[in-house]
C-alpha cells in the first residue's frame, strides 16, 4: 500500500505579498535552472511536480492534479508520482518527447529543518543509460546540429557505447542523416526550424553562443587531453562547424550527466564515401528496421536478426543502415562468416547467449551508476569470454585478441563481489568475503550474534524456568525476550518491559541491550564500509574501461557474424562476390523477407551493366514487380553489410548509393500530395544518382493524368539513361515506354509473367525477357472482389478503348468506334448509346459534359432509372 503523501508545507497565505515558504523558495530556485524540463521534486515517498509542470504532467501521465497551499495568492497546482513508480513515468515522458530533472533529497531529514535537495539526474530522450528506459535492440543517439555561415555539421554520440562522431553535411540532407542515425534527440539553436521532410524528433534548444567554435575547441581538447584536434582529422579553421557541434554536444552531456562522460575515447570525423548512401525515403521503402506502417516486423532486420545478445542486435541494425564501401572490410566480414559456417558457429552463439549487455554496463560504470547486479553480470560475462575459442580468420583473430585483455578486470570482480550480490547496495551482501578484513570482522560479529542469542535463550530459560521464553529480533523494536501473558508476571526483576502484545509481553535486559547496541553498530558500519568499498571498486573499473568497451564491441561483432552464419545456413544464402565495374549480376535471387511469407517463392535473375543499365519492368499488378526490384536492392545492401545473400550467385559492383522511388504516400503533415511527394523524390534522385548508383523506380508518373504521367516517365527514364547513367530498374504500366530500347540500346525490357485462365489470372512471378503484352488489371480487380457488374462494365469499356486505338491507354473520352459485342446489356440500350454517340461531336464537349455522358451511358447499359 502507498504511504500517504507528506503535507506540502505551504500554509495558505493571508495576502498576495506574503513571501514563499522556504521549501517553495528552494523549489523555485531549482526550477529556474531547468525551465525547459519537468522538475520531479522529491518529498518523502513521492516526487511532486508544481505549477505548470503539474498541469502538463497530469495530462501526459494521466495522474491526478490537485492544489495545496498558495503562492502569490494563487493555489499551488500539484501532481505527484510514488518514488518506486518513477521509471515507468519517465519512459512515458521521454517517449512523448519531454525531458525531466530529478531532484532528490540529499541532506539529512530533520524535524524542523528544510532538507537539502539537488538535481541528481536529467532524463532526456538522447541521454538515457538506465536499462529500464532503453530499448534493448536500438541504439540511443543524441545529435547536435550547427548551422554555420560557411558550413553545416552534425555531431552525434551514443552514451551507452561511447560512440562520438561528427560530420560536415549538406543541410538538405539532414533528413537522410537523421534517418540513418535514428537520432532520439536533436540539439539545435533557438532559430533552427526542423525541415518538413525530417522525422519528428524532440529538439532541445541551445543558445547560439553554445555553438561557439573556440569554446568547443577548448572543451574538446581539455576532454581528450590533446593540444589540438588534428589527430582526429579536425582543424579549427577548416572544420569549425563540426568542432562547434561536437563541443555543444559534449557540454550538453556534461550538464545532463552532472559530469563529463568519462568513456568517450575519441571523436571520429566521418567523411562521405564511407558507406553506401541511402536517403530517408529509401531506408523507409526498403523496410530495413521498420515496415512502411512503422512496425518492427517483418523487416530485413527482423529476418536477419539471429543475434543472441542485445549488443549484437543493435550492431546488426546499425550495420544494415551503414553498408560499407571499403571492400577489404566487407571481405573480412564475409570471410569470417564463411569460417564460422565451416566451424561450429552454434557453439559460439551458445556461449554468447550468457553474455550480459556489457556495452551498457560499461557506460553505467563510467557514469558511476552501475548497480551490484550489473557488476556481477559483467564478471560472469568476462569469465565466459576467457574460455571462448574462435576459428581462424583475420577479423575473428582481432576479435579474439580483445577478450584476454579483460582477464584482470574479471579477477578483480571475482574477488570483490559476492557470487550473487543483493540487488541494492543499501541491503548489503554485495562485497565478497575475504576481500576486506574489517568487513569480515564486522560480519563475524553479526553471524556470531545468532550463536549468542541461542545461548542467551537457553541460559535464561534455565534461570527462569519459564517454558515460553524466546529471544527474537524485529526491525522496529530490535532484540527482545518474549514471554506469554501467563508467564510474564514471573519475569525476573532485571527484565524491563519493552512492548505489550495481546498474548505476550516483550522485555529487554541490560545484557541484551548491550549486545543490541554492538550488533546494530556493526551492521551500520558494515553497510557503510560496503558502500565505500563498492565505490572504490567502481573507480578501479573506470580506470579499466577501455578493454571492457573493446570486449563489448567484439562480442557485438562476433554475435552479428554468427547471426549471419546462422541465417546463411538456415536460408541457404551464398557469399556475394565484388567487382570494380558498376554492375549487378544476380542468379536466382530471392527477397529475404517476402520469401518467409509465401509458400513458394520464385527466384529470379537480374543483370545490370553499364552496357545494359536500365531495365524496363512490366507485368500485371500483383505480378511481383515491387518485390523483384526491392530484392535487388536488398541483396546489394546485404552484400555491402558483409552478410551472405539470398541468391545462388551474386556479383556486385562498386555501388555508391541506393535510391528508391516506390509506392505512393500522401505526406499530409507537410501538406504535400501523393504526386508532389513522388516528384520531389524523383527530382532528388535525378540530381544525385551517379553511374555507380542503383536506382529503383516504381510506376513513376502514375499520380497524374495519363499523358502527363507518360511524358514524365519517359523523360525521367531518358534522364537516368543519358545523364545519370545509373543502374536502374524501372517498373511501369505505360506500355509506350517499352518502345524505349528501340532508340536507347542501354535500355531493355523484362516482364513478370502471368497466365490467363478464362477470366482469371495466375501469377507466375517469373521475370522473363521482353515486355508484357497486357496489364491484366481487370483480372486483378476481380481477384480483389470488385462487384461483377462493375467488372463487366470495365471489361466493355476496355474493349471500347482498345478498339478505338492500338494504344490501350488513350484518353478515356476519345471517340469510340463501336460498342463491344454485348450479351447482357439489352440491345435497346446498346442502340440507344450508339445513337447518342453518333449525335455528339467530341471536340465540342467540355470535360464535364463528357463525364455526364459516360454516366448516362452507364445508366442505359445497366438499365437503371435516372
Ligand atoms: N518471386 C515471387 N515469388 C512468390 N511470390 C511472389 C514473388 N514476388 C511477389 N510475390 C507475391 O506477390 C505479391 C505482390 O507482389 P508485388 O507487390 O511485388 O507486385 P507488383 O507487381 O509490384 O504489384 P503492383 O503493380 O500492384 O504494385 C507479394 O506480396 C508476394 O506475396
Amino acid at each position: 500500500m502507498l504511504k500517504s503523501r507528506p503535507f506540502l508545507n505551504l500554509r495558505p497565505t493571508m495576502t498576495a505579498t506574503k513571501p514563499p515558504s522556504p521549501m517553495m523558495q528552494q523549489y523555485l530556485a531549482i526550477k529556474s535552472q531547468h525551465l525547459d524540463k519537468l522538475v520531479f521534486y522529491r518529498m518523502g515517498d513521492f516526487y511532486e511536480l508544481f505549477f505548470d509542470d503539474a498541469v502538463e504532467a497530469a495530462k501526459l501521465l494521466d495522474i491526478t492534479l490537485t492544489t495545496r497551499g498558495q503562492h502569490l495568492g494563487e493555489p499551488i497546482k500539484m501532481a505527484g508520482v510514488p518514488h518506486h513508480a518513477i521509471e515507468q513515468h519517465l519512459i512515458k515522458l521521454v517517449k512523448l518527447g519531454r525531458s525531466a530533472a530529478i531532484c532528490e533529497q540529499v541532506g539529512e531529514v530533520g524535524a524542523n529543518k528544510l532538507v537539502e535537495r539537488k538535481v541528481t539526474r536529467i532524463v532526456t530522450a538522447g541521454t538515457l543509460t538506465d536499462s529500464a528506459l532503453l530499448e534493448d535492440k536500438q541504439t540511443n543517439r543524441i545529435a547536435a546540429l550547427c548551422v554555420g555561415k560557411k558550413q553545416t555539421a552534425l555531431a552525434w554520440a551514443a552514451l551507452e557505447s561511447g560512440e562520438f562522431r561528427t560530420k560536415i553535411i549538406n543541410i538538405n540532407k539532414l533528413a537522410d542523416e537523421l534517418a540513418r542515425l535514428q537520432v532520439a534527440e536533436l540539439l539545435a539553436d533557438n532559430d533552427f526550424r526542423l525541415p518538413e521532410n525530417c522525422p519528428k524528433i524532440p529538439i532541445s534548444r541551445l543558445n547560439a553562443w553554445q555553438f561557439a567554435p573556440d569554446t568547443a575547441f577548448t572543451l574538446l581538447t581539455d576532454y581528450f587531453g590533446s593540444q589540438d584536434l588534428r589527430g582526429f582529422g579536425l582543424d579549427l579553421a577548416e572544420h569549425s562547424a563540426a568542432i562547434a557541434a561536437a563541443g555543444a554536444l559534449l557540454n550538453y552531456l556534461k550538464l545532463t550527466q552532472n559530469q563529463l562522460p568519462p568513456h568517450m575515447e575519441a571523436i571520429v570525423f566521418e567523411k562521405e564515401n564511407q558507406f553506401v548512401e541511402m536517403d530517408a525515403a529509401t531506408r523507409r521503402n526498403l523496410e530495413i528496421t521498420a515496415t512502411l506502417s512503422g512496425k518492427k516486423s517483418p523487416t530485413l532486420f527482423s529476418v536477419l536478426d539471429e543475434c543472441v545478445t542485445h549488443m549484437g542486435s543493435r550492431y546488426l541494425a546499425h550495420c544494415l543502415h551503414h553498408p560499407l564501401r571499403h571492400r577489404a572490410h566487407i571481405q573480412a566480414r564475409l570471410d569470417a562468416v564463411q569460417v564460422l559456417l565451416e566451424n561450429d558457429f552454434a557453439a559460439i552463439s551458445g556461449s554468447l547467449k550468457h553474455i550480459a549487455d556489457m556495452e551498457r554496463i560499461a557506460a553505467r560504470v563510467a557514469l558511476g551508476s552501475a548497480r551490484p547486479r550489473d557488476l556481477s553480470a559483467l564478471r560472469d560475462s568476462l569469465l565466459i569470454l576467457q574460455d571462448l575459442s574462435l576459428p581462424k580468420s583475420a577479423l575473428l583473430d582481432t576479435l579474439a585478441a580483445c577478450f584476454p585483455q579483460t582477464l584482470s578486470v574479471a579477477r578483480i570482480l571475482q574477488a570483490a563481489l559476492m557470487p550473487e550480490p543483493s540487488v541494492w547496495l543499501k541491503d548489503g551482501n554485495v562485497i565478497n568475503h575475504q576481500y576486506n578484513q574489517e568487513l569480515d570482522e564486522l560480519r563475524h560479529l553479526q553471524t556470531h550474534g545468532d550463536d549468542f542469542l541461542q545461548e542467551l535463550a537457553q541460559r535464561e530459560q534455565q534461570r527462569t524456568q519459564l517454558s515460553t521464553l524466546k529471544v527474537e529480533f524485529n526491525r522496529v523494536h530490535g532484540f527482545y525476550i518474549e514471554l506469554s501473558k501467563g508467564q510474564a508476571e514471573h519475569a525476573p526483576s532485571d527484565y524491563q518491559r519493552r512492548q505489550t502484545l495481546k498474548n505476550a509481553e516483550r522485555f529487554i535486559t541490560p545484557e541484551l541491550k548491550a549486545f543490541e547496541d554492538k550488533f546494530l553498530a556493526a551492521q551500520d558500519k558494515a553497510l557503510a564500509l560496503e558502500k565505500v568499498l563498492y565505490e572504490q571498486l567502481l573507480q578501479q573499473l573506470q580506470a579499466a574501461l577501455n578493454p571492457i568497451q573493446q570486449a563489448a564491441k567484439a562480442v557485438a561483432i562476433l554475435d552479428m557474424l554468427c547471426s549471419f552464419a546462422r541465417t546463411a545456413h538456415k536460408q541457404h544464402y551464398t557469399m556475394p562476390r565484388f567487382t570494380d565495374v558498376p554492375q549487378i549480376h544476380i542468379q536466382a535471387g530471392r527477397h529475404p523477407v517476402v520469401e518467409q511469407q509465401v509458400k513458394h517463392f520464385t527466384a529470379n535473375d537480374v543483370a545490370l551493366t553499364p552496357q545494359q543499365s536500365l531495365c524496363l519492368l512490366t507485368g500485371p499488378n500483383m505480378g511481383g514487380k515491387s518485390t523483384y526490384m526491392r530484392q535487388v536492392a536488398l541483396i546489394a545492401l546485404m552484400a555491402h553489410t558483409g552478410s551472405f545473400v539470398p541468391a545462388e550467385r551474386a556479383i556486385i559492383g562498386n555501388i555508391d548509393q541506393i535510391f528508391t522511388r516506390i509506392g505512393a504516400s500522401d505526406d499530409l503533415a507537410s501538406n504535400r500530395s501523393t504526386f508532389m511527394v513522388e516528384m520531389s523524390e524523383t527530382a532528388y534522385i535525378l540530381h544525385h544518382a551517379t553511374p555507380q548508383s542503383l536506382v529503383l523506380m516504381d510506376e513513376v508518373g502514375r499520380g497524374t493524368s495519363t499523358f502527363d504521367g507518360l511524358a514524365l516517365a519517359h523523360a525521367i527514364a531518358l534522364h537516368l539513361l543519358q545523364k545519370n547513367q545509373s543502374l536502374a530498374l524501372f517498373a511501369t504500366h505505360y506500355f509506350e515506354l517499352t518502345k524505349l530500347p528501340e532508340s536507347q540500346p542501354r535500355a531493355f525490357n523484362r516482364h513478370l509473367s502471368a497466365l490467363e485462365q478464362g477470366q482469371d489470372i495466375v501469377f507466375l512471378h517469373q521475370v522473363q525477357d521482353g515486355a508484357a503484352e497486357k496489364s491484366y488489371g481487370i483480372a486483378v480487380a476481380k481477384l480483389a472482389g470488385l462487384p461483377p457488374r462493375a467488372l463487366k462494365m470495365a471489361q466493355k469499356q476496355l474493349h471500347l478503348l482498345e478498339n478505338q486505338s492500338s494504344h490501350p491507354q488513350l484518353d478515356l473520352f476519345a471517340e469510340p468506334t463501336e460498342l463491344p459485342p454485348d450479351d447482357d446489356v439489352a440491345d435497346i440500350a446498346g442502340s440507344q448509346i450508339a445513337e447518342k454517340l453518333r449525335q455528339i461531336n467530341p471536340d465540342e464537349l467540355t470535360a464535364r459534359q463528357a463525364l455526364d455522358l459516360v454516366y448516362e451511358w452507364k445508366r442505359l447499359a445497366e438499365n437503371t432509372p435516372e
